[in-house]
C-alpha cells in the first residue's frame, strides 16, 4: 500500500517537473518572441522615420539581417529608364556603400508570377545559384534558402526584398508568408515615400529644360562649398557662361530651336567638367559652373575647352542644317577667403567677378574667355 502511494507520488512529482520544464520553455519562447517583436517594432519605426533614400536603404541593410537573423538581405528596385538611379546619383547617394541595392529595368526580371489582376506572392524556396543569381549577385557561402518578397504599391510591383539564410529550413514553400508580406508592405510604403520626396527635392533643384541645376541649388551649393573650402583650404573657381547672340537663334530659327541649342550647350559644358564640379542654369542663356579645387589658371583651361567644344562643332538644326554657336566665358577664382565676410557675401562676390569678366569677354568681341 505504502509502496503504491510512493510510486504515484514519484509519478506526480516527475509529471510536475516535466510540466515546470515545459512551462519554463514556453516562457522562454514567449520572452524570445517578445524580444523579436520589439526588435521588429524598433526596425519599423527606424525605417518609417528615415529621412532620405540613402538612410532608408542603409537602415534596411544594416538592421534587417540582425533583427531577422538573416545571412543576407538585398533589395531589387524596378527602375525603367534609370530615372531613380539618375536622380539619386545627382542627389549624391553613395551607391558604393550600398552594394546590395540592385536596379532592374522591368518588373518581369524579378521572377514573380505577374498575372494581371492577381498580386504576386512571396516565394520561399531553396537557394539556387542560377535562378537566384539576379537577387543575390554576391551570395554568402552556404546560402541555403531564400525568400523573394514582392514590393507592391498601387497594384504595381516596385521591387523585391530578397532575404537569404544558411538554414535550409528557414524559408520553405510550406511556410506561411504573412510575416514577410507585412515586412514587404512596410518597406514598399517607405521606399515609395522617400523616392517621391527625393524626386520632389530634385525637381526643386534642377532646371526643367536642360536638366542641370537651377539657380536656387547653385546659390546653396556655392555657400556650402565656400564654407568647406575655408575649412579645408582648397581653392574654388567659378565660370559665368553666356551664349552669344542667342536672341538671333530664337528670332531666326524659332523658340524650339533655341531650346534645343540651350540643351546642347548644357551637355557640351557638362562633358568638359569633373564629377565634383557643379553646373547650373542661371536663367535665359546663362550658365554658371562651380569648380572645386581649381585655381584661376586651371579654371581658364577648362573654360577654353568649353568654348572650343561649343564653337568647333556646329549645332544640328531639326531640318539638318548646321548652326554655328559660340559662348563667352568669364572666370574668377577664390584664393583669399575673406574670413571677415559671410560665405553668402563671398559667394556673391565670386559670381559678380565672373560676371564682370564675362562682360569684358562680350565687349572684346565674344567667343572668348576672360579671367578676372
Ligand atoms: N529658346 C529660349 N530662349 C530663351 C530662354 N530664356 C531666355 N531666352 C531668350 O534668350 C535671349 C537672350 O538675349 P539677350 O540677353 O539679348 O542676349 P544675346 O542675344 O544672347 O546677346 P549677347 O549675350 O549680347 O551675345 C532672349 O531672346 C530671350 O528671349 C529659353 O528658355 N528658351
Amino acid at each position: 500500500m505504502h509502496e503504491q502511494q510512493g510510486a504515484s507520488v514519484r509519478e506526480l512529482m516527475a509529471e510536475n517537473a516535466a510540466l515546470r520544464r515545459q512551462l519554463a520553455s514556453l516562457i522562454d519562447q514567449a520572452e524570445s518572441n517578445h524580444a523579436i517583436m520589439m526588435r521588429h517594432q524598433a526596425f519599423d519605426l527606424d525605417i518609417v522615420g528615415a529621412a532620405s533614400f540613402q538612410e532608408l536603404v542603409a537602415t534596411i541593410f544594416r538592421q534587417l539581417p540582425i533583427v531577422s537573423s538573416l545571412d543576407i538581405v538585398t533589395l531589387s528596385l524596378v527602375d525603367a529608364g534609370a530615372d531613380i538611379y539618375t536622380v539619386m546619383h545627382k542627389l549624391d547617394v553613395d551607391f558604393e556603400a550600398l552594394p546590395n541595392l540592385l536596379f532592374h529595368e522591368h518588373a518581369e526580371e524579378l521572377g514573380f508570377d505577374l498575372e494581371p489582376g492577381r498580386p504576386p506572392r512571396p516565394r520561399l524556396l531553396p537557394y539556387h545559384p542560377v535562378s537566384h543569381g539576379m537577387a543575390f549577385p554576391q551570395p554568402p557561402a552556404g546560402l541555403a534558402s531564400v525568400a523573394l518578397v514582392p514590393l507592391i504599391r498601387n497594384r504595381r510591383v516596385i521591387g523585391s526584398l530578397n532575404l537569404g539564410s544558411r538554414d535550409p529550413g528557414r524559408f520553405t514553400p510550406l511556410l506561411g508568408t504573412d510575416f514577410v508580406e507585412h515586412m514587404g508592405s512596410i518597406i514598399a510604403i517607405c521606399l515609395e515615400n522617400v523616392i517621391s520626396n527625393e524626386m520632389l527635392k530634385y525637381i526643386g533643384l534642377t532646371d526643367a529644360l536642360t536638366g542641370v541645376y537651377n539657380r536656387r541649388y547653385m546659390d546653396r551649393r556655392l555657400a556650402e562649398e565656400i564654407a568647406r573650402a575655408r575649412r579645408q583650404s582648397y581653392r574654388i573657381a567659378c565660370m559665368y557662361i553666356d551664349v552669344d547672340h542667342f536672341k538671333q537663334v530664337n528670332d531666326s530659327h524659332g523658340h524650339q530651336a533655341g531650346d534645343d541649342v540651350l540643351r546642347e550647350v548644357a551637355a557640351r559644358i557638362k562633358a568638359e567638367l569633373r564629377m565634383s564640379d557643379a553646373l547650373g542654369r542661371f536663367g535665359g542663356e546663362e550658365f554658371v559652373v562651380l569648380l572645386i579645387d581649381a585655381d584661376l589658371d586651371s579654371a581658364g583651361i577648362v573654360a577654353q575647352r568649353i568654348r572650343a567644344s561649343v564653337a568647333d562643332q556646329p549645332f544640328l538644326l531639326p531640318e539638318g542644317k548646321g548652326l554655328p554657336v559660340t559662348v563667352s566665358i568669364g572666370v574668377a577664382a577664390l584664393d583669399d577667403f575673406e574670413r571677415s565676410h559671410t560665405v553668402e557675401e563671398v559667394a556673391q562676390e565670386l559670381v559678380a567677378q565672373a560676371d564682370g569678366a564675362l562682360y569684358e569677354a562680350k565687349q572684346n568681341g565674344r567667343n572668348q574667355v576672360v579671367a578676372a
